[in-house]
């Protein structure tokens, strides 16, 4: 395979940049240099510590997948049925915990290291589950629920940043898109099992929750034998043991590529602080907020991320029986697992596109199309006789507005899960390496807060705004998100994590990164025809 293509920028007429841009332009070509070992061939062990620490992200999907099933057949487990506001709690303080345990695992996995936080997750998924498959009064199982938050929040947060450090670049976005489809595999799997117990009266719903405690362990012995991030080894100053993990994802390199590479992300470190190991929270924080190129990077991430929450996807996944019954379909848990089922199988959609289409042409033609899905499903709502007051049918005859609304709805999960779901956690790309555990915290946090203000207001939207104006509204974000992303997300597919950094210090980038990849369109060709290459 060639080494990277870096002509320079001189025939870019824009006379604003043109300064800036020659600056660049030596520093791209120091950085092909460096970045030379992407262009040899990537390892099997790189895809099997992502595939690894995907285990954190399907342990992610599975205990925020299986509580909706949970929640019918629980009965009077707990001592009593549980009231609306008692569900309410049980559900929504997952997410709770998720906020707390993103927070934790982003102040600690730059000082202790990646893995740290993975270990940490897998000992509170273990205790959560026990603490709820074991609980007979509410209070014990809504600890247990909290806890079980705080390794989902810590799973979020680190293994996206984890897997995107590990990647060569010309996979990157697809293994993280591979954890991503562990998440939606999780819920698949919960929502599966969980209709499985859904006629076993009694106690059955302990065994769905307690297989969640098998995968944490497992997770546990393997990351064992994964090496820490190399650019977290070489920010504590560990180059040897850096190395030999390049060594290991990067088989065919030479010693002199694996220096340089080492000397690359060095510098891309130190150019902007003196050693990030040492760093206070307050100064990383600091240097977020004032230095603007890096403020943009971080805010760009998070707001997609907003979008991902804020467009509703998760009132589906949460309230996908509730609305199918209320639409009038008599099978309601069943058709909602065609929910997170169509979610599971189009984030595989986006693990096979991202790295070859690139994430902004994702973006632009999948979230216009979810705009376009809420927008015609808040039209059908309007002839479906519902009360919004009591959110019941007032005539069992609803015909095709309930199709059209399953139509939409079914396809809105589609663009969703094969365009913005991955692409948000893929936001950690953007972040600069010596802010990037505090930044992808702020995007976690971001998905849960987020998060939490939807799953809390969508029952209370549906009966105040009637259904057409809460899914108007959806339609609404979508439609922002869109224009956000035409005007202000870059295209960063087949870039050194260390130049993307380059790419917001001219505004958000657009033209820039567009004029990267043209530049840089046969090496981009070539990483794209790189398939999954398992032969080393
Ligand atoms: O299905 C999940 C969804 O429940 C999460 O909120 C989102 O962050 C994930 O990307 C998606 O795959």
């Amino acid at each position: 395979m060639s080494t990277i293509n870096n002509k320079e920028f001189k025939d870019v007429k824009d006379d604003v940049f043109i300064d800036k841009l020659e600056k660049v332009d030596t520093f791209s070509d120091e950085q092909a240099e460096l970045d030379n070992i992407e262009t040899t061939a990537a390892s099997k062990a790189a895809w099997l510590i992502a595939m690894t620490v995907s285990i954190g992200g399907f342990l992610f999907g599975y205990d925020t997948g299986y509580i909706s099933s949970v929640l019918v057949t629980i009965g009077t487990s707990l001592g009593h049925e549980l009231s609306t506001s008692e569900q309410e709690l049980v559900t929504s303080i997952t997410s709770g915990g998720a906020l707390v345990g993103a927070v934790f695992a982003g102040l600690v996995a730059d000082k202790y290291g990646r893995k740290m936080p993975i270990y940490a997750a897998c000992v509170v998924f273990v205790i959560g589950t026990l603490l709820q498959a074991a609980a007979f009064h509410l209070p014990q199982f809504a600890i247990g629920r909290f806890v079980v938050g705080l390794g989902v929040g810590s799973a979020a947060c680190i293994c996206p940043l984890f897997i995107a450090e590990i990647s060569p670049m010309r996979y990157r976005g697809r293994m993280v898109a591979f954890n991503n489809m562990s998440v939606t595999l999780g819920q698949l799997i919960a929502s599966g099992i969980g209709a499985g117990f859904a006629h076993v009266k009694g106690d059955g719903w302990r065994a769905t929750v307690a297989i969640g405690g098998a995968p944490p362990i497992i997770l546990a012995v393997l990351l064992y034998f994964c090496p820490e991030s190399p650019r977290q080894l070489v920010a504590h100053g560990r180059m040897e043991l850096a190395e030999a993990c390049l060594l290991k994802i990067y088989p065919t390199s030479t010693t002199q590529m694996r220096q340089a590479k080492i000397r690359s992300i060095e510098a891309s470190i130190h150019e902007q602080t003196g050693s990030m190991a040492d760093e206070s929270l307050w100064k990383t924080s600091k240097r977020i907020f004032t230095t603007p190129a890096t403020a943009r990077a971080v805010f760009t991430a998070c707001a997609i991320m907003a979008i991902s929450q804020l467009g509703g996807f998760n009132t589906l996944m949460y309230y996908s029986a509730t609305l199918f019954g209320l639409v009038g379909f008599s099978n309601a848990t069943a058709v909602a697992i065609v929910v997170s089922g169509t979610n599971f199988l189009f984030s595989i959609v986006n693990l096979v596109l991202v790295d070859r289409f690139g994430r902004r042409g994702i973006l632009k033609v999948t979230v216009l199309g979810m705009a376009i899905c809420m927008l015609i499903a808040a039209v059908s709502f309007h002839y479906i006789p519902i009360n919004a007051k009591t959110l019941e049918l007032t005539s069992n005859v609803t015909g095709w507005p309930a199709i059209m609304v399953l139509i939409c709805i079914i396809c809105y999960v589609a663009f969703f899960s094969s365009g913005v779901a991955t692409i948000a956690w893929i936001g950690t790309e953007l972040i600069p390496t010596e802010v990037r555990a505090v930044g992808t915290m702020l995007n976690t946090v971001t998905c849960w807060s987020t998060n939490i203000i939807i799953s809390s207001t969508f029952l209370s939207m549906m009966k105040g705004l009637t259904p057409s104006g809460a899914f108007g509204f959806y339609a609404c974000i979508c439609s922002l998100g869109w224009v956000f992303v035409m005007f202000c997300y870059p295209e960063c597919k087949g870039m050194p994590l260390e130049a993307i950094r380059e790419v917001f210090q001219r505004g958000f980038g657009v033209r820039y990164s567009k004029q990267w990849q043209k530049e840089n369109a046969a090496f981009a060709k070539a990483n794209a025809k790189g398939n999954v290459n398992f032969g080393h």
